[in-house]
């Protein structure tokens, strides 16, 4: 209503009062951030200026003055419209404004802001660099120099993130984690979706990656976090949880296509082997895509979808950053959803704010696909079938498929038995590397029936009595962490054991903290130097989940 009395309004006067009273009102509306109204009034002066400038060309005679009086209403109008659309996160009309401002003004400061502001929101840091770069020639900008500048620091940082994936976050962990979880860059290294045999498509190395080495670090498309553990702490609390994760999810893909598109690529569970291997560009923000249009994602497949491939902070598989209370969050993060479970994995997962980094967990060559774990694998085979059931899914990795074939041993199945009946563990971990050496497995086979019985080897390493009893008649732990880590990768516990066994040593022994470090690298990756490395292994080893 208030539009339109003032389009009545302004009709009444000539273009160029009408057009000073909408750029008033207009900017009034902006800077009460009522975004909506704002867009309105600015495109109604837009159209107002467009049609001023082409009545002024047709002049015979144009008055230069005048015309470039119009030309600059009208870049401040789209810069303006721009700054509106961003707010209400519509990007793709947004960019098309700031170019029509650019256009008229190529180095016009505000618009040159915007858009670059624009451009970092969306991942696209070097583009972004370019706009902050350039709008440090534009006069107008030297009262907002130090804006500028915060925008170009973050910018370069970032673009070398993306670029190098050398992330450091040794200040914020030796900071005791205060303050907000750092923002950081999208980065994808050296990995390509291809078809995969484990199930459809996953996630492979396109180089040797050592182990610690960042494989990708992305932001979730949406994530959920409730307090879990509280007085609400059964199904209900989860049940909102999803619903609110949900809502998230359909308001970003209602609000952003790309997002969409996204999405639509990933597993719905069925029919895994007929799906679409995207190209890596499709995940790379800084390669526009060509807004194609698909139909609205069915809200069906959408939660099949989420059901699928949605991932939770607090999984056994994953380490969250910074976390200080019982929070619990669900999350879905694009191309980390390409990636299959193995019982054998050779990657990880780091949380750190909305962030998801996954690196290598022990070496890994080019070519070999990249897995991390769903759910414990810590646990004898039995036990991982359940888990793998309840994922929809039956792992036929290379140590699932050798238990299968040594569990028809009655001793080992008794191993089993007794340990669950609360026999003596120093005698479970004896007779089952006894067993192994009678069987004559090799030294792979070895680390996955130890992973398999590690809580029982654990219980013993860490101890006194049991060593004293036990200790002599099986390997030193050092081999046994060696062994397990070696096809298994890093896990806590494993680190648990190894830093206990490095304090009651006085923290002395060169090898043992080497071994240390290269467990927690496994576990945290190459995201922090030394020191802080040795404050993650503290935390560790204090943790009481394990
Ligand atoms: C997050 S998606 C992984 C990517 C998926 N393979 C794709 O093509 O998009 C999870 C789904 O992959 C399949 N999957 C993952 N790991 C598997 C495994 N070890 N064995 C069999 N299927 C697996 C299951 O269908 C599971 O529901």
């Amino acid at each position: 209503m208030r539009e339109e009395g003032l389009q009545q309004e302004s009709e009444m006067y000539p273009a160029e009062e009408q057009m000073q009273l909408l750029r008033s009102k207009a900017t009034e509306l902006l800077l009460r951030e009522e975004w909506k109204e704002s867009i309105q009034l600015y495109s109604q002066l837009i159209d107002l200026c467009q049609d001023q400038i082409s009545k002024t060309q047709q002049d015979s005679n144009p008055n230069p003055y005048h015309l470039s009086k119009l030309h600059k209403s009208l870049c401040v109008a789209f810069s303006n419209r721009a700054e509106a659309q961003s707010r209400l996160q519509d990007f793709t009309e947004a960019l098309k404004d700031c170019d029509q401002a650019l256009q008229i003004e190529a180095t016009h400061f505000k618009t040159l802001l915007c858009k670059g502001k624009i451009l970092l929101s969306l991942n696209r840091y070097s583009n972004a660099l370019d706009c902050f770069k350039a709008a440090l020639f534009d006069p107008q900008g030297n009262g907002n120099l130090e804006i500028l500048n915060g925008y170009l620091e973050k910018c370069k940082k970032f673009e070398f993130q993306s670029r190098t994936g050398s992330f450091d976050l040794s200040d914020w962990v030796l900071n005791g984690f205060r303050g907000k979880p750092p923002e950081l860059a999208e980065y994808i290294g050296p990995v390509q979706v291809k078809r995969s045999e484990i199930s459809g498509r996953g996630l492979f190395a396109t180089k040797n990656i050592d182990a610690g080495t960042l494989v990708l670090v992305t932001k979730a498309i949406a994530i959920e976090r409730g307090i879990l553990g509280g007085q609400d702490t059964g199904e209900n609390a989860q049940l909102v949880m999803w619903k609110n994760f949900i809502d998230k999810v359909t308001e970003t893909v209602t609000k952003c296509q790309r997002t969409q598109l996204l999405i639509d690529m990933l597993s719905a569970g069925d029919n895994e082997e007929g799906l679409e291997v995207p190209d890596m560009n499709f995940f790379r923000p800084e390669i526009e895509k060509n807004g194609c249009s698909r139909e609205k994602l069915d809200m069906d497949k959408m939660l099949s979808i989420l059901d699928v491939n949605s991932l939770v902070e607090e999984a056994v598989s994953a380490k969250v950053l910074g976390k200080n209370s019982d929070f619990y969050g669900v999350g879905l993060w694009i191309l980390a959803s390409f990636i299959n479970h193995s019982c054998i994995p050779n990657a990880r997962r780091l949380h750190v704010g909305d962030y998801v980094i996954v690196h290598a967990s022990r070496d890994i060559k080019a070519g070999e696909e990249i897995t991390f774990i769903y759910f414990d694998t810590f646990s004898p085979l039995d036990k991982r079938e359940e888990m793998s059931k309840s994922w929809g899914f039956n792992c036929k990795c290379r140590r699932c498929k050798f238990e299968e074939a040594v569990c028809s041993k009655q001793e080992l199945r008794e191993i089993e038995i007794g340990l669950e009946k609360g026999v003596d563990v120093g005698g479970a971990v004896y007779r089952l590397e006894e067993g192994m050496r009678r069987w004559a497995m090799r030294g792979k086979d070895k680390g996955y029936l130890r992973a398999s019985f590690w809580t029982a080897y654990s219980e013993v390493y860490g101890s006194d009595r049991l060593m004293k009893r036990w200790g002599r008649r099986i390997p030193a732990m050092e081999a046994v962490v060696d062994s397990v880590v070696e096809v298994v990768g890093s896990d806590e516990r494993v680190l648990k054991v190894v830093v206990e066994r490095l304090k009651q040593n006085g923290g002395v022994g060169v090898v043992e903290f080497e071994r240390a470090m290269k467990v927690g690298r496994g576990i945290y990756g190459k995201v922090v130097k030394k020191q802080a490395m040795r404050t993650l292994l503290e935390l560790g080893i204090n943790d009481q989940s394990y």
